[in-house]
């Protein structure tokens, strides 16, 4: 993708369907009269006067103990400089969606526009009643530490600027990790930090408390080598001055062992790269543009250890580490404020998690296979469920022996799991869905690859490494579109309709006209049905030049399937095939099957359904756990439609006692499980989490889901077709590029599995 098609992504990805990343969204109900008047007058007035009465009572009755304020003026913003209060606010908001989605902490982004220090802490102080905690942001030295220190010192409630302490604690922690793999150690080495703003201020400041050394440590700004001789030093800036007669970036980096880069891109050279000791440690951490390019350093020298701030390389070493996990610890045990023992817990937490095995969801979220403590991997992943797991309790723990919490925690097991939980799994689930095609890439010939959204799509799993696709449809169209969205790909493009395919036409139609000659097909008519996407798609797929089948965004559901079971048919063994969506929910995936082709399903079908959805959860790593669905609880109707639901569940005891299923119950029960505790204990669903709904009849599953995709906004994928001999996936008339890049993952796992089932034979 080009530089410039990158830079259009980026702006779309801000602009729709709605301008910016965050919104807020009500926690409790709203849709009665009753319920206004408990959520505001009269009822507010209730906790409006307990808080009077004592002010610690907002933590019991607001949002204020898992609020923090995400604030900047702009004046510093990543490695752009000062660009202003406004300009900073895709940042503010971007800081927001990372403390959401990785610690589950609502954020406020509060831009101000004031570059007088005063100004700007009377802003805080005034604003922060509001506020769990206070994350200063892109500030610019040296007014960020006045602002710090004073609002630490004013306020009762956790300050902590992420571009000093963030920073500071994660390349700590990649550091002391770095210097292991090196075999060096920080009392010895020489070190050389370019920059000398907030982030590289206090970033040095906690090297030191690590054990490096003032005399080792070089530092530079933009005027150079900040030298004891130089005038008019702030009093940072002193801190770290050399006695040593140099000048340059140059001279610093002979000999040094690390190189921390805090301060704007492309500054430093392969030839300052080749004049550092053996084994040097770069940290390039200028945003968005490291000091110098990754794959330069990696050029340039064999034996460097590097790491950059940004997401796309090895060891990244950015805030995002930090910042999330930092606060969550301190929030939980409403510490009141974030302290040099919270921070060196931190530091601690992070450097050991990087030396522990690597679960294996956080390979497959970042392609990788074998992720282990080494050069590549000196810093634990963003994407790493273990990050909320253990950061948050150590800081926790520190701000407890260090006497700052207001709230100290007494069950540390059931804090752990309420962190587990605090984890949405539905980015998550898809991540892996994506990470586990891309360990082995399949073809996909797409059938309507002239439509845009189509193509798109294509374009996304191509560059991602999930499929490889090949394209059908109007190669002309294809092409154009292709140029407009810049996709640039040496991939196949098929035209059926085009004269130039007759050969591979013959030859599919005479393949098809064999399977079909006794059900009325001639030859004639098979080479003219070729002509026709889906089949010649399908045929692609039938003799083995594709892997996989993604089709349907252009037309009905019904039209789709019939081509796909004249010409692929029905897997060995498989009576019916079935669907099943995948709904991202709150409490989780949960599977609905069947959405989308079984009208009135009887006993068995339903039987069938249940173990075939159960074999798709197990495709996303889902353990399932069944409910039958019905109006009727445990034979409380005796209407046949009621009774139907019941012999499916004693087919699935009778042939498959191990499954986790159970029914016939009303979709309240099978999803409340204190209530099917309290009433059905004796059922073999008590005590679990249902994530796997079989409904009685089509009807019943496709409102359903339709019905949550609308009202409730839960993102879906399907629906999901099993039962088929090779992978073939239909989507939704219109589905969108999201939807479609999913399907092809699950086309691309459904291709991997089945390969997986014929090398064992
Ligand atoms: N990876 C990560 O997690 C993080 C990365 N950063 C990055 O660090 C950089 C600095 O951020 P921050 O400290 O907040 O900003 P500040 O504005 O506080 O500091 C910037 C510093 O860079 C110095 N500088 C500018 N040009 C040069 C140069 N050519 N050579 C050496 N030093 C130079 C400035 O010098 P002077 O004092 O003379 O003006 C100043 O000391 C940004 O690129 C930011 O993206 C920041 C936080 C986290
Ligand atoms: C990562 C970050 O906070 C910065 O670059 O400013
Ligand atoms: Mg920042």
């Amino acid at each position: 993708m080009s530089k410039q098609s990158k830079r259009i992504e980026a702006l779309v990805y801000h602009a729709k369907p709605t301008p910016g990343k965050i919104k807020v969204v009500p926690t409790k109900k709203y849709a009665s009269q009753r319920d206004l008047s408990l959520a505001y007058s009269p009822g507010v007035a209730e906790p409006c006067l307990e808080i009077e009465k004592d002010v610690n009572n907002v933590y019991k009755y607001t949002a204020k103990g898992n609020l923090v304020a995400v604030i900047s003026n702009g004046t510093a913003v990543l490695g752009l400089g000062n660009i202003g209060p406004e300009a900073s606010k895709p940042v503010m908001e971007g800081k927001g969606l990372l403390f959401k989605i990785f610690a589950d902490i609502d954020v406020f982004d509060i831009e101000v526009n004031t570059e007088n220090v005063d100004d700007f802490i009377e802003t805080v102080k005034n604003i922060a009643p509001t506020f769990g905690g206070i994350n200063l942001e892109d500030i610019k030295a040296p007014e960020a530490f006045e602002i710090e220190q004073r609002l630490k010192e004013e306020l009762d409630i956790p300050v902590m600027h992420d571009d000093q302490h963030g920073t500071a604690i994660i390349s700590a922690a990649a550091l002391l990790n770095a210097l292991e793999l090196a075999e060096k150690t920080i009392a010895d080495v020489k070190i050389v930090v370019s920059g000398a703003g907030a982030a590289a201020i206090s970033c040095t400041r906690l090297y030191k408390a690590f054990g490096a050394k003032s005399e080792n440590i070089v530092m530079l700004d933009s005027k150079g080598v900040i030298r004891k001789d130089r005038d008019n030093l702030t009093s940072q800036k002193a801190e770290f001055a050399t006695d040593r007669k140099i000048d340059t970036l140059e001279e610093a980096m002979k000999n040094a062992d690390v190189f921390i880069g805090l301060s704007m891109a492309d500054i430093v050279t392969p030839e300052m790269l080749k004049s550092m000791s053996a084994k040097p440690i770069v940290f390039a951490m200028a945003n968005p543009n490291p000091e110098i390019n990754y794959d330069l350093a990696i050029d340039t020298r064999e034996d460097i250890i590097m790491a950059t701030g940004r997401s796309d390389h090895p060891n990244q070493v950015n805030n995002v580490l930090g910042f999330p996990f930092i606060f969550r610890g301190a929030l939980d045990v409403r510490a009141t404020k974030i302290n040099e023992e919270m921070k060196m817990a931190a530091v601690k937490a992070l450097s050991r998690l990087a030396k522990e095995p690597v679960p294996e969801q956080v390979n497959l979220a970042y392609n990788e296979t074998r992720l282990t403590f080494g050069r590549d991997y000196i810093i634990p992943k963003p994407f790493d469920p273990r990050l909320i797991a253990e950061v948050p309790p150590a800081v926790a723990k520190a701000a407890m022996d260090s006497g700052v919490a207001k709230e100290p925690i007494e069950d540390w097991d059931r804090y752990k799991n309420s962190l587990l939980e605090r984890l949405g799994s539905d980015n998550k689930l898809v991540r892996q869905l994506l990470g586990r095609a891309r360990t082995n890439p399949k073809r996909v010939v797409f059938a309507e690859a002239d439509q845009l959204d189509v193509l798109k799509a294509a374009q996304i799993v191509y560059e991602e490494g999930v499929a490889k696709p090949i394209l059908l449809g109007r190669k002309e169209t294809i092409v154009e579109l292709m140029s407009e969205i810049d996709f640039e790909a040496d991939i196949e493009i098929i035209d059926p309709k085009s004269d130039d395919e007759t050969e591979r036409k013959n030859q599919y139609a005479k393949v098809y006209w064999e399977k079909r000659k006794r059900q009325g097909v001639t030859l004639y008519s098979a080479q003219k049905i070729m002509r026709e996407r889906n089949y010649y798609a399908a045929m692609m797929v039938n003799v083995g030049d594709a892997d996989a089948l993604v089709t349907g965004y252009s037309r009905s559901y019904p039209t789709v399937v019939k081509p796909m079971l004249e010409l692929i048919g029905m897997a060995d063994h498989v009576s019916r095939i079935a669907t099943t969506n995948v709904m991202m929910t709150q409490r989780g995936p949960m599977f609905l099957s069947d959405t989308a082709i079984n009208i009135e399903p009887d006993a068995k079908d339903l039987a069938r359904i249940a173990r075939m959805t159960s074999r798709v959860a197990r495709m996303f790593g889902i353990e399932p756990v069944t409910a039958m669905i019905s109006y009727s609880n445990f034979g409380s109707s005796e209407n046949p439609r009621a009774q139907k639901v019941q012999e499916a569940v004693a087919i699935l005891h009778k042939a498959y006692p191990d499954m986790i299923v159970d029914g016939e119950l009303q979709t309240d029960f099978a999803l409340n499980a204190k209530m099917l505790q309290d009433i059905f204990p004796f059922s073999k669903l008590a005590g679990r989490k249902v994530n796997t709904l079989i409904f009685p009849s089509l009807d019943a599953a496709n409102i359903t889901y339709k019905l949550l995709k609308e009202l409730n906004k839960s993102e879906s994928i399907g629906p999901i077709m099993m039962g088929m001999s090779k992978p073939v996936h239909i989507l939704q008339l219109g589905a969108s590029v999201d939807e479609i890049v999913n399907m092809t993952a699950i086309a691309v796992i459904d291709a991997q599995e089945r390969e997986k089932r014929q090398q064992k034979i």
